[in-house]
């Protein structure tokens, strides 16, 4: 596939979809970006960052053992960490958590086929402290986090308790003998698990453990513990510290387990933001709210779902070029066998991947805006809006991880058997992402969590009180009686709020004729969870919906008319793929008719044809560097079957003509010998 210059040339297929696309790619890849100014900055940070010397790997990642895989991961850490910190001034710096952090994030998949073990030291370890500490210990802390003097992770979950955080057992125990506080882990079921990072890497560790003053528990409380010596890294006395073993993922993370024989920490390592001990052992609460030693929880939250709407955006890219690239079948006896991009279902399969993924970036930065205003009040003491926005970050990061997780899981699917290669990348997205349906709040226990807020803005409601702006529109649909239907964006979007509105009603009905048949609230509540998750799953979807379609709109005000066009095409599939997928619940709670859903579909069917010679383009505009990709299926030149076989052939399997089992095992069958 080279000229006779050297010169590669692109896939003939992908080389003509992007000559016959409507629309200026750029234009698209900035508004993804928030500004012509973001992508001339994240390029220049992919030039440098990206370079051959920290990229090349002879032997493919997971060709590599265990043992080898994590410290490749380590190698890379430190050498990317350092070019970082070198270079990244030029380009004003690594703001804590600014835009360039989100760059630095993505990029590092270029390096991390699966995870960095430092990623949890940057992406917890460093906003606890920010969050959880006082700025006395905030001046200790940061400098020497920053650094990375102080490398850490952030270790809650124990092996017997992760979602229910006030039963974790590990002990913190205040001495004020000696202004200490004792660590300890009383039960096999008290040793944390999970932390990223913890098995191997980390000399430090932000350990949330149930504070003892005085005689008295005052439930769990962050401290920050060093549990490895400096200079020789070995476990410091006191600390049991190991790996965890292998998983679906994440497994150049090293995550570990962590126990303490009562060991000793200075009384000023407790996190003291939000409490304090005093010397004499007397506990000062400082959080009228209750929640704040959460924050890191909900930050993560917040962060997850920028992490799967680009994790979804490179699964879609590479599916959508392997699908221009790939022929398979015919459509007519003797015709020349189509591009399966061509096949309708293939288009139902991507084009949703397409559209959910910007309906995902375009929610997360709305939700990020959000969240820096929520910040900006907690500094300014006020914490009203704390209860909306935890409910707000719990939907979505439920529902983003879990549609992100599915859709990229059909873009597997639509490869075929190419899609099951490691080498094509979507094996590790998928178990990358999958995991963010679990970590940082299971699905259910999460959307319960929204559906406690739901339930109790519907009570508001009844009591003729104000709502909070994400749920005002229960008192719109307050009165019982089916939504109006009306099949435009703006139609779509209430009846999906009128589907809402009708499923936490009929939650709250349901609660209340089971508890007039005399079970307690908690049985009730309990016995009516199936339809209160589906309820905050309703809500979250119609807040999507909204935010996905009125942001669209706001940022293609001034695009040039064929862009406006194609996003308009992509957010119009978004809400008609979801009213088919929803349609017995608008069968339920609007006016649809029969007639209505025929016009769905048909408008659905509609929109496939219409985006059809523009989905490679749609995911140019992703304007994801190939190296990031890291994909035989899904580069940008689209040489699919060569970059299969150049990977095969990488396989230590292919290193020798035959393999030494043969003489050990196989001809001694073959012979009848063994
Ligand atoms: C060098 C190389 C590196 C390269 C990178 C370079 C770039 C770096 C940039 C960094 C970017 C970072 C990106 C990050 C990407 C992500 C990667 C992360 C990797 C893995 C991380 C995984 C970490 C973890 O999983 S940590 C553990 C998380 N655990 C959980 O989430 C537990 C879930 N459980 C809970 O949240 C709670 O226990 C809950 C809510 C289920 C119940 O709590 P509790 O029992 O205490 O409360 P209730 O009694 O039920 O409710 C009481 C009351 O409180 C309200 N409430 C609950 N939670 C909150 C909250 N968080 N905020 C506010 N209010 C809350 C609740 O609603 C109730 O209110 P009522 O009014 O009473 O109803
Ligand atoms: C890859 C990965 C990385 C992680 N990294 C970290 C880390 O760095 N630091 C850290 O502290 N933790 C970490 N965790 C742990 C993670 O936060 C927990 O696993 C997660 O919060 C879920 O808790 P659990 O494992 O206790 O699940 P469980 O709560 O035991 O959930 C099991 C099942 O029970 C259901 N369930 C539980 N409670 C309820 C309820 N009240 N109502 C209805 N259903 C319920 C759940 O829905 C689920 O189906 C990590 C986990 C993973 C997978």
């Amino acid at each position: 596939m080279s000229d006779n210059k050297g010169v590669r040339r692109v896939n003939e297929d992908l080389a003509r979809e992007r000559a016959n696309c409507s629309f200026d790619v750029r234009e698209i890849t900035f508004l993804l970006d928030g500004g012509e100014n973001n992508t001339i900055t994240r390029k220049k940070i992919e030039d440098f960052t990206l370079t051959d010397e920290l990229l090349s790997d002879k032997v493919p990642d997971e060709c590599l053992s265990p043992k080898e895989k994590y410290e490749n991961a380590v190698r890379k850490s430190c050498l990317f960490g350092k070019l970082v910190k070198d270079k990244l001034l030029e380009f004003g710096g690594l703001e804590t958590f600014g835009p360039n952090s989100f760059v630095l994030r993505r990029i590092a998949d270029a390096f991390f086929k699966e995870i960095s073990p430092l990623l949890l030291h940057l992406g917890m370890f460093v906003p606890t402290i920010l969050g959880q500490c006082t700025a006395e210990q905030q001046s200790e802390w940061l400098p020497r986090a920053l650094s990375m003097q102080v490398i850490g992770t952030y270790a809650q979950t124990e092996l017997g308790h992760g979602t229910f955080i006030r039963g974790l057992e590990t002990t913190a125990t205040y001495d004020p003998e000696t202004e200490e506080f004792v660590l300890h882990s009383p039960t096999l079921s008290s040793f944390k698990w999970w932390a990223g990072g913890l098995g191997k890497t980390v000399n430090h560790c932000i350990v949330v453990a149930q504070l003892h003053t005085k005689g008295q528990c005052h439930g769990t409380h962050p401290f920050i513990v060093q549990i490895r010596d400096l200079e020789t890294h070995q476990p410091l006395p006191g600390i049991k510290v190991g790996e965890i073993g292998p998983k679906l993922g994440f497994n150049t993370a090293d995550n570990g387990f962590l126990g303490f024989d009562k060991y000793r920490i200075p009384r000023m390592n407790m996190m003291m933001k939000n409490a304090q001990i005093l010397k004499d052992g007397t506990y000062v609460k400082l959080d009228r709210h209750g929640k704040m030693t959460y924050g890191t929880m909900v930050f993560i939250r917040v962060m997850v779902v920028n992490e799967v709407a680009f994790n979804l955006a490179k699964a879609a890219t590479i599916a959508v070029r392997y699908s221009a690239v790939r022929r398979q079948s015919e459509k007519k006896p003797g015709e020349p066998e189509p591009q399966i991009l061509d096949y309708v279902t293939q288009q139902h399969k991507l084009f949703i991947c397409i559209a959910t993924a910007h309906a995902l970036q375009l929610t997360s930065d709305w939700l990020w805006r959000t969240f820096s205003g929520v910040v900006t009040d907690i500094k300014h003491g006020k914490t009203d809006s704390l209860p909306e926005f935890h409910a707000l970050s719990s939907c979505l990061k439920a529902i983003s991880t879990s549609d992100a997780a599915l859709l990229i899981e059909q873009c597997r699917h639509s490869c075929g058997g190419h899609g099951y290669m490691m080498s094509s990348n979507l094996p590790l997205i998928y178990s990358f992402v999958t995991a963010t349906r679990t970590y940082e709040g299971d699905y259910t226990v999460l959307l319960l969590q929204t559906a406690r807020f739901l339930i109790k803005a519907w009570e508001q409601a009844e009591a003729g009180k104000p709502l909070t702006p994400t749920v005002s529109y229960l008192t719109k649909y307050f009165k019982d009686g089916r939504v109006p239907w009306d099949s435009t964006s703006e139609g779509i979007v209430n009846a999906a709020y009128g589907v809402a509105a009708g499923k936490i009603s009929a939650c709250v009905k349901s609660i209340r004729n089971r508890v007039k048949t005399g079970l307690s609230y908690e049985d009730a509540w309990d016995l009516t969870t199936v339809q209160l998750v589906a309820a905050a799953e309703a809500h979250c979807r119609a807040v999507i919906c909204d935010v996905y379609r009125s942001e669209a709109v706001r940022l293609t005000e001034k695009s040039s008319p064929n862009v406006r066009a194609v996003m308009r095409q992509l957010t119009t599939l978004y809400l008609h793929y979801w009213a088919l997928e929803r349609i017995g619940d608008l069968l339920r709670y609007s006016a649809v008719s029969e007639e209505d859903v025929v016009a769905l579909q048909q408008k659905y069917e509609e929109l496939l044809a219409l985006i059809r010679p523009d989905a490679v383009g749609l995911v140019d505009a992703f304007d994801i560097r190939d190296e990031i990709l890291n994909s035989t299926l899904g580069a940008y030149d689209g040489r699919v079957y060569e970059r299969l076989m150049e990977e095969a052939l990488k396989s230590p399997l292919n290193a020798e003509p035959v393999n030494r089992s043969f003489h050990m095992y196989l001809k001694p069958l073959m012979q009848g010998k063994l």
